[in-house]
């Protein structure tokens, strides 16, 4: 197939413009609707080989638009475009059958190469039967960043289905957050969710925990135990922290995948178990395949659709939001007073590498919202950047002014851009000067040598700076 016609609806005349003027340069042959009721007008009349819509628009939305086509025209490839990109449209949008998302503003390119890789799809998605009725977001992720954009996409394209998802990602991103939002997305929706975490329950008990027994199965069995997969009959199970099953049970487990039975422990019979599973795990799972600690052929046919999950400091663009939502919540469930972050304070927690991701900021606002009495956080609410950004005695001089240098910039606040150049070499000139001479112990000549500057010319800064030098 090859794409020639494109119809591009959205109200935004500049964004009409835009894409005409664009698309048309690179070849293709654009039509505009400025609503979707006029996008639908077209679509019927014309023949069209993809469609770009805008997902608020009056009247027939982008979304209900997007729905009518893609029941109508199941081949034809349609990409969203949104200015809001949250999780809930980015999964809405996917679920629907939208063959791409794309969040305003975006560059021109991402669009031209959606376009060349729908062009080169040789086969088109199997046309949708009855579409699900959209249902409502269990609880929502947070974040707009391009990483968590793609994780959104996969997550609306493979909800639906019945595919085993591998979720994979430092401990604390929201690997169970993805897993509740597939299950939740999914037409399992009003069946049950469980999980169960590999590595917290003793390997004795998995096996019950898992599959049940039946009574007298060993000593101590007085009653028959239901496990998980029969709990879970119709719903999906989550299995947290895969990595740490042990391979018998590995075993067992790969045959549940290819039966869809199990057998309690003691028993005789099959039963039949239709649950979904998702696992996960932070591990390097194909390094320990590798290591014969997992087996080759369960990773295969749990990994057959991989969603990864970045680390926070891999999109601390999404902290602020983050930070808000659950100062939010905070408010909400704890009845405490509204809380705001200063500006310091933000820039702080985005330079921080949480090393426990979104677990560990959602702890560090809980703590801090609890102990302030001020509606205002500032950095002091926050004890454990001033150590992330204090003084460390074995590092390196380089390393120490790079990173004091870079806590003193993140701190700074800039009101205005007037003088600008001024105001940072300003901000960076005092504590550079006090880290050498820290580390000197207050030696002006050997800290002059360093600085690369004449004696008096550090006497005179030290002075005009106000440096203390008793205390410096
Ligand atoms: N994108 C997100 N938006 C909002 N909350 C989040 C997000 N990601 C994680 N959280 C919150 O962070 C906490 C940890 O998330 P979750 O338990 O899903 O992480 P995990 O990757 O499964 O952790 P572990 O590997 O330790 O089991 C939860 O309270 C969850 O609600």
């Amino acid at each position: 197939m090859s794409i020639h016609r494109i119809l591009v609806a959205d109200d935004e005349e500049s964004i009409r413009w835009v894409l005409a003027k664009s698309l048309g340069k690179l070849g293709y042959q654009v039509e505009l609707a400025t609503s979707g009721d006029q996008a639908l007008t077209l679509l019927q009349e014309k023949p069209f080989d993809l469609a770009v819509l805008d997902i608020k628009m009056p009247g027939l939305s982008g979304l209900d638009l997007l729905s009518r086509i893609h029941q109508e025209r199941p081949a034809l490839p349609i990409v969203v475009m949104t200015a809001e990109s949250t999780m809930a449209n980015a999964v809405e949008a996917m679920k629907r059958g939208a063959y791409d998302y794309l969040t305003k503003p975006f560059d021109l390119e991402a669009l031209d190469a959606i376009i060349l890789r729908a062009n080169q799809a040789t086969e088109m998605e199997p046309p949708s039967k009855t579409e699900p009725p959209p249902q409502p977001l269990d609880r929502t992720l947070i974040g707009r960043s391009r990483p968590m954009q793609e994780v959104y996409k996969v997550l609306g394209k493979v909800a639906a289905s019945d595919v085993t998802v591998l979720i994979t990602g430092e401990s604390g991103t929201g690997k169970e957050l993805v897993a509740r939002a597939i299950h939740g997305n999914s037409a399992r929706l009003n069946k049950p969710f469980l999980a169960l975490n590999c590595a917290a329950i003793p390997r004795e008990l998995l096996e019950s925990e898992l599959f049940g027994f039946e009574k007298g199965a060993f000593t101590g069995a007085n009653e028959r135990k239901i496990g998980k997969f029969e709990q879970a009959h119709g719903g999906s199970l989550f299995l947290d922290e895969i990595g740490d099953m042990p391979l018998e049970l590995q075993a067992k487990l790969l045959r549940v995948l290819q039966e869809k039975e199990i057998t309690r422990t003691g028993g005789v019979t099959n039963i039949s178990v239709d649950v979904r599973i998702i696992a996960a795990t932070n591990q390097d799972l194909q390094e320990q395949v590798r290591a014969k600690g997992f087996r080759e052929d369960l990773y295969y046919r749990l990994n057959v659709i991989p969603i990864s999950l970045p680390a926070l400091r891999e999109r601390a663009e999404d902290i602020p939001l983050l930070v808000d939502f659950f100062l939010r919540q905070l408010q909400a469930k704890q009845n405490l007073a509204a809380r705001a972050c200063s500006a310091e304070a933000l820039a702080g927690l985005q330079h921080y590498s949480w090393p426990g991701n979104v677990r560990e900021l959602e702890n560090a606002i809980q703590r801090a919202a609890l102990l302030s009495p001020n509606p205002q956080l500032t950095l002091d609410d926050f004890p454990f950047l001033a150590t992330a950004c204090g003084g460390d005695q074995d590092e390196s001089l380089e390393a120490l002014i790079a990173r004091k240098l870079n806590c003193s910039l993140m701190q700074m606040n800039v009101q205005e851009l007037d003088n600008l150049y001024d105001m940072v070499l300003h901000q960076m000139e005092r504590p550079l000067i006090n880290i050498v001479l820290d580390k000197t112990r207050g030696n002006q000549v050997k800290a002059a040598e360093i600085l690369g500057i004449n004696r008096n010319t550090l006497r005179k800064k030290i002075q005009t700076l106000g440096i203390d030098l008793k205390k410096d």
